[in-house]
């Protein structure tokens, strides 16, 4: 017959309410770590909602305690733990581990909370529980917006060119490119068969290896695993980004396009590299309905750190309009794959986007 459950005595039941009294403190102090990281650190408005939500949805979680209970279970002089630190807890030796070690400092909390809780008051335990897997999204989002803003600091012009007529010209574009400042190759085209295509992004890899210039494959993940590429781009319907990192592994990046400001902060939660933000004008490369236009450039920029391209019929002539929007990175095919002379387009468009923020 199965031991019939006793109520907690009143020696676990103080230790339950001192281990949560110590937990919500924490839990709420590390939040606040990452709140201030994510504010001023990122300049993060999207990041900086979502702890501050947690922030908040800690505390009306935590309000279903009695403080009076809470205090009167306290008793931090006797606490064996106030005086024990260890030499990690001391050294901060940069804005990222301040911001995971928080991070992790709250996820470890939320986790003592929602044990404890179950003793003294399990109907709020599940509470904890969701509000620590809230912290992971979080997490996700905070080190890959953190890690990409770093890693492309200096990519502000991405170029989308198809497979060309034949290698030779395929070859001579992609090394004119490299010579015009373009930071990202994008090879993006939807008529080759798959080992012409295959053979193609081989040969952007090979030509882009030794350069700074990032090889980027549209929509396959597959040629773009084979290719050894630096990553791949996909659209709202295409693989997920847990699906390409899947196959390509990490380290690789994963480009989402949006053409929402909800799309885009869903991306960052995914763990996207980087987002397409568009389309911003009307394209001769592809057609479009509808047009978030600048407006999701404003909206992009006044929000997201993580990298954004504007992509989308953007020329010499409109680039301006997207840089005051508030995005010094564009994503361009016709005006540049499409001129006369790719190369002094590539610099002419690199000058233009030299000096914006
Ligand atoms: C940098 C960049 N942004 C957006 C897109 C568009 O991707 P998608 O919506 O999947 O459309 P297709 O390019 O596949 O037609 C992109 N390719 N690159
Ligand atoms: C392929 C593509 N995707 C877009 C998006 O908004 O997601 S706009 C676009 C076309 C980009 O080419 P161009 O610079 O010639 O307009
Ligand atoms: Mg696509």
């Amino acid at each position: 017959m199965p031991d019939e459950q006793q109520p907690p005595n009143a020696q676990s039941t103080i230790a339950a309410w001192r281990a949560i009294d110590a937990a919500a403190n924490r839990a709420a102090e590390g939040l606040r770590v990452v709140e201030d990281f994510v504010r001023f650190g990122l300049d993060d408005r999207h990041l900086t909602t979502l702890v501050k939500n947690m922030r908040h949805d800690l505390a009306s979680a935590l309000q279903q305690f009695s403080s009076e209970t809470l205090h009167s279970a306290r008793d931090t002089q006797a606490d064996v733990g106030v005086t024990l630190s260890t030499n990690g807890e001391q050294s901060r030796t940069n804005l990222t581990q301040i911001a995971t070690s928080n991070l992790k400092r709250a996820q470890q909390s939320l986790r003592t909370l929602e044990e404890f809780s179950k003793l003294v008051h399990p109907a709020v335990s599940a509470y904890f529980e969701q509000l620590r897997y809230r912290s992971y999204t979080l997490e996700k989002g905070l080190t890959t917006t953190q890690a990409n803003s770093e890693r492309l600091a200096g990519a502000r012009l991405y170029v989308l060119i198809d497979g060309c007529q034949n290698a030779e010209k395929f070859s001579q574009i992609v090394a004119e490119l490299i010579a015009g400042g373009v930071d990202i190759v994008q090879l993006r085209d939807k008529s080759l068969d798959d080992r012409t295509l295959l053979e193609r992004a081989r040969q952007l890899r090979e030509i882009t290896a030794a350069t700074s210039t990032f090889a980027i494959v549209n929509d396959r993940c597959d040629i773009a695993a084979l290719a050894d590429a630096d990553g791949v781009h996909v659209g709202q319907e295409e693989l997920s980004v847990k699906e390409a990192r899947a196959i390509l592994g990490v380290g690789k990046l994963i480009g989402v396009s949006t053409h929402s400001i909800d799309q885009a902060r869903r991306a960052v939660l995914d763990g996207a590299d980087y987002i397409g933000v568009g389309p911003t004008f009307p394209s001769q490369t592809k057609s479009f309905d509808q047009f978030p236009g600048l407006d999701l450039v404003r909206q992009v920029a006044g929000e997201i750190r993580l990298p954004a391209f504007a992509i989308g019929g953007i020329t010499l002539e409109n680039i301006g309009q997207v840089v005051e929007a508030g995005l010094s990175r564009v994503a361009v095919s016709g005006a540049i794959a499409g001129a006369n002379d790719p190369r002094e387009a590539a610099e002419a468009m690199r000058q233009s986007l030299r000096g914006a923020n």
